[in-house]
């Protein structure tokens, strides 16, 4: 008799969002998948208009080519995910040194007197470059469009009603992240950003196609994330693991140093770390607790109480 030994995956495989649209059942298996062996997925083809991108990458360059002085007026208060946070701020959760970049966050433009007008500010803009402001607000709903088309699969998933997200993240508070790290001189203390998880649902990443990002597997290795070209890497946060009772692990990632011919280049990249809305109490799901995985999470916390604790932890508040 012959045996044939599956072998598990031991990289990601890319998906294709397109075949969510005549086969919903199998995207949300393949993504599903993907997210329980690695708590990340591929997607080759999300749909943000490539132009768009592109544009937006420019004047992500053209912003944080200006001097710190041009640019520490826009710094954000302190816990206010908005506008710029210099380099070396960020600190990840247990981590002894600071990490080697620097960001600035758009957040969800509210209309006056909404009722999470306190833990969502106004978003801070720029005067130089121009367009920044119409480029990146395009380019947030893009992903807040994407982010729901994904959340709608991993509910599906789940074994909920394909349109279970939708009131959650309602209005909810998700921040696009534009990420600079500079070149790195060969004695700097420190990576580009230490081993930390996401604090939120998931995380819609473009820009992984220059090297460094690496995931913690389950096997105790760390792998690197080596997307084709263009594609978004999407991963779980600690908030879609708590509800799903780590059915979904929120895994480990970090970005490290290039190699020594590769360390005078800047890295960019931008994370959407898509939230839920700030009142939502995050209550493990149902579905996900049996005799056999207990609920780890018997208490009930709302998302905007959840960040608070976590932000504290990362030197953001
Ligand atoms: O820059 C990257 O590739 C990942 C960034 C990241 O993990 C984060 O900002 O949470
Ligand atoms: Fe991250």
């Amino acid at each position: 008799m012959t045996h044939i030994t599956i072998k598990e995956p031991t990289s990601i495989c890319p998906l294709s969002l397109a075949q969510q649209e005549n086969d919903p059942e199998g995207f949300a298996q393949q993504i599903g998948g993907s997210f329980e062996r690695f708590g990340f997925a591929i997607i080759a083809d999300h749909g943000i208009d490539h132009v768009l991108i592109a544009d937006a990458w420019e004047l992500t360059r053209a912003f944080f080519a200006q001097s710190e002085a041009q640019k520490l007026p826009y710094k954000s208060p302190k816990g206010g995910a908005r506008g710029f946070t210099p380099f070396g701020v960020e600190i990840a959760k247990g981590a002894s040194e600071n990490d080697l970049k620097e960001f600035w966050h758009v957040g969800r433009d509210l209309p006056e007197g909404h009722e999470y007008s306190d833990s969502m500010p106004p978003n801070i803009w720029p005067d130089h470059p121009e367009r920044f402001q119409p480029v990146l607000t395009a380019l947030y709903a893009e992903f807040d469009r994407v982010g729901a088309q994904l959340l709608s699969a991993i509910a599906l998933y789940l074994g909920l009603d394909r349109d279970w997200f939708v009131e959650p993240v309602q209005d909810g508070n998700s921040v696009l992240r534009l990420l600079h790290y500079p070149p790195v001189s060969i004695d700097a203390p420190g990576v580009r950003a230490g081993a930390h998880e996401d604090i939120n649902l998931i995380t819609l990443l473009l820009g992984a196609e220059e090297a460094g990002l690496q995931l913690l597997d389950r096997s105790g290795a760390w792998l690197a994330i080596d997307p084709p070209k263009g594609a978004l890497v999407v991963n779980v946060g600690d908030m879609l693991q708590r509800l799903t009772n780590h059915i979904l692990p929120s895994t480990t990632h970090r970005v490290v140093n290039p190699p020594p011919e590769r360390r005078g280049i800047a890295r960019y990249s931008m994370p959407f770390f898509l939230h839920l809305a700030s009142d939502f109490p995050i209550r493990t799901l149902p579905g996900c607790v049996s005799a056999a995985r207990p609920d780890l999470y018997p208490d009930t916390i709302t998302a905007d109480e959840y960040l608070q604790q976590r932000l504290k932890e990362i030197g953001l508040l």
